[in-house]
């Protein structure tokens, strides 16, 4: 059962760790002995091929009380409506396109499943590759059932209310401000300590997010990885019907279990939950002049089979100082080979005077010119450059090579207008010859 002992982690990023819940669960020397202590059952969870190199190699051993082989055929899950519907294949129109945030459920209490909604997705999962991004908007714990994506990781990025993940690997707590990912396989239950929680999901389909080389910055800064945190060896005991949905190639399914699959007694191995704050990110930024890539704020890359061209990037733009000399300080107009779909944890993002909400998503697909709305530009271009520290904010961008197709619902939630945030700008004059 749930006891109200606060999670214990591990720090470090990508770890080769050993936990159990139970002294002498773990086998020690060998992964999979012929006799498993207490008779628990030992398993693999894979996360890369067998056969990736060392370095990109991810997999955990799990000592259970149950195999997860033991399960009744799955059948198609008749809830979550919202949630993985697919998307039509009909031309995908270049617009930007904005959406406010969701409204929390009004009448009926609904659980994080129920309460997922797909907003933009690009690539199938069947392909392995593509990210999409998810908003949910829960009132409700997850009880007896637990969620299983066998479509890619999960990265949880709250925007209100904090969430406990129960995980087959151990239990995170994650809050506003903080990120947490759970592998693609790994079984959990979503608790909602604050009564109610939203937020967004990025569910990555390709290669599994990591942290970005550092080039010249050196072997410091941005996210480092010692903050990072893995949850303990942690299970539940529970012999009680309980659902497994499944997210698989785009679809959800459903079985059930006579008991809780939270029943890992111990793990080891590489491949696991974490939790991140986003305020430990050091954030490094220009000191002279002009307004870098925002590559310069990733957390954390997904790359695609190109050098260079991420599958995802996870990036943020936190409080910081703004000191640049003869600059336009906020992102400039731009256009960009890579799709941008952005969302905003809390305050205002510099580049949107107003219409960008916490809890709402902008898109700008590939090519689409974008940047400063009127608003922004003409505050900046006017402002006195002196040091200025951009505060009580954090956004986040996931740009992706791959185009993102909203979902029917996003296409017919979207803000009516967008586009007016940049009509008007005043036309350059050119001196007279
Ligand atoms: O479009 C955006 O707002 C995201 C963004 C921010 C930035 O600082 C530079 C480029 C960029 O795409
Ligand atoms: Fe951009």
């Amino acid at each position: 059962m749930t006891d109200p002992i606060t999670p214990t982690y591990i720090p470090g990023f990508g770890n080769h760790v050993s936990t159990e819940a139970i002294p002498g669960a773990l086998p020690i020397g060998r992964n999979s002995p012929q006799r498993p202590a207490f008779g628990l059952y030992t398993e693999q969870l894979s996360g890369t091929a067998f056969t990736a190199p060392r370095h990109e190699n991810r997999r955990s051993w799990l000592y259970r009380m149950r195999p997860t082989a033991e399960h009744p055929p799955f059948e198609a899950y008749e809830g979550a409506k919202r949630f993985a519907p697919g998307t039509a294949d009909t031309p995908l129109p270049p617009n930007r396109l904005r959406w406010d945030p969701l409204p929390l459920p009004g009448g009926e209490r609904v659980d994080l499943v129920d309460g997922m909604t797909t907003m933009l997705t690009n690539r199938h999962p069947a392909d392995l590759e593509g990210v999409a991004m998810h908003v949910y908007a829960a009132t409700k714990d997850m009880d007896a059932r637990v969620f299983m994506d066998a479509d890619g990781e999960l990265l949880f990025i709250p925007e209100q209310g904090r969430l406990e993940l129960l995980t087959e690997l151990g239990r995170i707590e994650v809050a506003p401000g903080q990120v947490a990912l759970v592998p693609r396989g790994v079984r959990f239950k979503a608790l909602l300590p604050d009564g109610q929680a939203r937020g967004y999901v990025a569910e990555n389909h390709g290669a599994l997010f990591r942290l970005p080389d550092l080039g010249p910055i050196g072997a410091n800064g941005l996210a480092n990885p010692r903050d990072f945190e893995t949850p303990v060896a942690w299970f539940e005991d529970r012999d009680e019907p309980t659902e497994v949905i499944q997210k698989f190639m785009g679809s959800l399914w459903t079985t059930t279990l006579d008991h809780s699959p939270l029943d890992v007694v111990a793990w080891h191995g590489n491949l696991a939950p974490w939790r991140y704050d986003l305020s430990r990110f050091n954030t490094i930024n220009t000191v002279s002049f002009d307004h870098p890539d925002p590559s310069i704020f990733t957390v954390l890359t997904s790359p695609s089979d190109v050098p260079g061209r991420a599958n995802a990037d996870f990036v943020i733009f936190p409080p910081r100082w703004m000191v640049a000399e003869g600059t336009f300080r906020p992102p400039w107009f731009h256009r960009n080979v890579m799709s941008e779909a952005m969302g905003l944890i809390t305050g205002a993002y510099d580049a949107k005077a107003e219409g960008f909400q916490p809890g709402g998503i902008s898109l700008h697909n590939i090519m689409s010119g974008h940047g400063p709305d009127v608003a922004s530009w003409q505050g900046a271009s006017a402002a006195d450059l002196k040091p200025h520290k951009i505060e009580g904010t954090m956004a986040f961008m996931l740009e992706s090579c791959w185009a993102y197709r909203p979902t029917d619902y996003a296409l017919t939630h979207a803000q009516l207008d967008y586009d007016a945030v940049w009509a008007d700008f005043p036309k350059a004059t050119l001196p007279r010859s």
